[in-house]
């Protein structure tokens, strides 16, 4: 079964105040849903419980139906995700950080050496392949990130602002693999500041402010950052 997960009314507040509030989200196989807002908005908290990485204070997060304290170890290692550091031994070349990576998902010893072969072919990594990871570039050791977290072939991919440190080359290459993912049936959802990228792969584009989801933008719509600050700037003129 290809991965949906869904939001119910979820909440998670931080001591602060700030964090999260109330959100319905679902993601849909086969489909890229981008998720949009300014600093602060609540993308990486959102994206956190998505993954179990946090617990909501209330509401509910399943996976095909199945709430998160039910779903076994090997359904996670369906998932590919990427949240602000890319994951990697700094004295591991890149190709044993991605067999690593590979290997900890539980994929045999001759899978996980192809799987990082064919992504390092995708994301062009071969000049690097064995070089130490800590001395890559910053744009390159993102690469490195989202090699490790889309090698696997996920049904499920989690992406906070994956073209921050990419080069437009770079910025084309994972365009081109979530693509592919996503025709092959994978739920993706990425975060961005780049209204223009995504409006280029989004299928679904949804707005958060505020911790809140305030409303959508339609992927290729004429001027949407113009639509993308109405939205923003009426949510927070009534808050
Ligand atoms: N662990 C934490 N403890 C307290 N407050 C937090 C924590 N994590 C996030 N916050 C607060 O929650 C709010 C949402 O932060 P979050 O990182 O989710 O925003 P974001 O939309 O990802 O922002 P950016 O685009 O800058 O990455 C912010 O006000 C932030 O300061």
């Amino acid at each position: 079964m290809q991965a949906s997960l869904a939001l119910k009314a979820v909440t998670k507040i931080f001591p602060s105040g700030d964090g999260v509030r109330e959100v319905d989200l679902a993601l849909t196989p086969g489909e890229i849903h981008a998720l949009v807002g300014l600093n602060g908005a609540g993308k990486s908290t959102l994206m956190r419980l998505m993954l179990g990485m946090k617990s909501p204070d209330s509401g509910l997060i399943t996976l095909n139906g199945v709430a998160f304290d039910k779903i076994s170890p090997d359904r996670w290692a369906r998932v590919g995700h990427l949240i602000e550091y890319p994951l990697a031994y700094a004295e591991l070349t890149v190709r044993q950080n991605l067999i690593l990576s590979a290997r900890l998902r539980g994929s045999a010893p001759d899978r996980a050496k192809s799987a990082s072969a064919t992504i390092i072919e995708k994301l062009n990594l071969g000049k690097f392949a064995e070089r130490r990871t800590g001395e890559l570039s910053l744009g390159n050791r993102q690469r490195v990130g989202l090699a490790s977290a889309l090698q696997h072939e996920p049904d499920l991919i989690i992406l906070d602002e994956p073209t921050n440190a990419l080069d437009p080359a770079g910025v084309i290459l994972l365009r081109t693999v979530l693509l592919e993912r996503a025709a092959n049936g994978a739920s993706v959802l990425v975060s961005s500041h780049h209204l223009d990228e995504v409006s280029r792969i989004a299928d679904r584009i949804t707005v958060i402010n505020g911790g809140r989801i305030i409303g959508a933008l339609q992927p290729g719509q004429p001027e949407i950052e113009r639509a993308f600050f109405s939205l923003v700037q009426t949510d927070s003129e009534a808050a």
